[in-house]
């Protein structure tokens, strides 16, 4: 057991719905921590109830039951100041910012110490200072907020929670908006901004081969209801992370760490051998082809694939043939015409 207290921690916690005659619990018995200096990913397919658990968190809607803890202390015992200073969120959604420049809206992160008219201290610039300068916005600071594209809004949003210089950092979906670039070095950004400052970085992402990448923890929510927590390796081997993502007609192949499409597989199997990275790519593409694919060099098809002069050469062998292909799409025809 670590002795670190947890920035936030939720016990028996359910969330969800309720109206006058209805409640729908979304998930309940939640018992989560978030620790100093940890980014967590919370992962889970379309409708699972990340944005519902990140509202609760943030006290932006009541828990069905149980408590929500931040630092020590019961959410729902927390003045909105008081939790502003310990707490930042960024959604997803477009903000009214009016007319305001990306520099006012976060500037705006300091509120909670200098209330809505109160004069920037010296401590107050600095850590808007260092807010832009992690997050590399000062290209944007002097634009209209609403003049912005969704990607460079976001990358404001999440300077002005930096600025608001809070443990704890809730982020729904920070990466919708960004191009693949932006969205590596958004993830990669978090990561470092926890590992530097010492804050807890929640997020919820579709994100999941950049959340296995980078999260120390991932919150896996399951079409059951249940939240399973852990390293992503481990949530990778014990299967929790596949049952999270079932659906028919793909499968997480855990020996490359990617999804991959289920196709009708055709009865020949092909032994693929030789240099690492092309026998990777090879196995893609005959796999989208329906071709099995085997370690077993007494296969009926052997495919050698390996580099020479630079150049990649694929070798396919057969009791009936011996052929030799420059590049994956000749292979793939060879193969068909030589199974037909
Ligand atoms: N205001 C609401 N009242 C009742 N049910 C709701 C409400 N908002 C969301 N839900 C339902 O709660 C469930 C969880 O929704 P939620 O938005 O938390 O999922 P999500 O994991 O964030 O989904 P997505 O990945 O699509 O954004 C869904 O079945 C949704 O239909």
């Amino acid at each position: 057991m670590s002795d670190v207290k947890p920035f936030l921690e939720t016990k028996e916690l359910a969330i969800g719905y309720k109206t006058r005659s209805t409640e729908r619990v979304i998930s309940e018995n939640l018992n989560l921590t978030l620790e100093p200096g940890q980014l967590v990913c919370l992962l889970g397919s379309n409708g699972s109830g990340k944005s519902t658990l990140m509202r609760t968190i943030a006290g932006l809607q009541p828990a069905l039951a149980g408590v929500v803890y931040i630092g020590q202390q019961p959410l729902a015992t927390l003045k909105s100041a008081e939790l502003a200073q310990k707490l930042s969120l960024v959604l997803t959604e477009r903000i009214e910012a009016g007319n305001l420049t990306a520099l006012e809206v976060i500037t705006l992160g300091r509120t909670p110490y200098t209330g809505w008219l109160g004069a920037l201290s010296s401590a107050d610039q600095k850590k808007i200072d260092e807010a832009i300068s992690l997050t590399h916005v000062e290209d944007l600071i002097n634009r209209k907020i609403h003049q912005l594209s969704d990607g460079e809004r976001q990358k404001v949003m999440l300077t002005r929670a930096l600025a608001q210089d809070t443990e704890l950092i809730l982020l729904d979906e920070p990466t919708a908006h960004l191009d693949l670039p932006n969205r590596v070095e958004m993830m990669r950004l978090l990561h470092t901004l926890a590992r530097q400052t010492g804050k807890a970085i929640l997020l919820s992402t579709h994100e999941l081969d950049l959340a296995l990448q980078a999260a120390d923890m991932l919150w896996l929510m399951q079409p059951d209801g249940l939240i399973v927590t852990g390293v992503p390796e481990d949530l990778v081997l014990n299967g929790a992370f596949e049952s999270a993502f079932a659906k028919s007609g793909f499968f997480f192949d855990k020996s490359s760490g990617t999804f991959n499409i289920y196709q009708d597989v055709c009865t020949h199997s092909i032994c693929i051998s030789g240099d690492p990275m092309l026998a990777f790519w090879t196995k893609r593409a005959l796999q989208r082809e329906g071709f099995g694919v085997t370690d077993h060099d007494h296969a009926t098809y052997r495919v050698h694939c390996d580099r020479q002069d630079e150049a990649a050469i694929w070798q396919m062998e057969s009791a009936l043939h011996a052929s030799k292909y420059f590049n994956i799409a000749d292979l793939v025809s060879g193969l068909k015409s030589a199974v037909k």
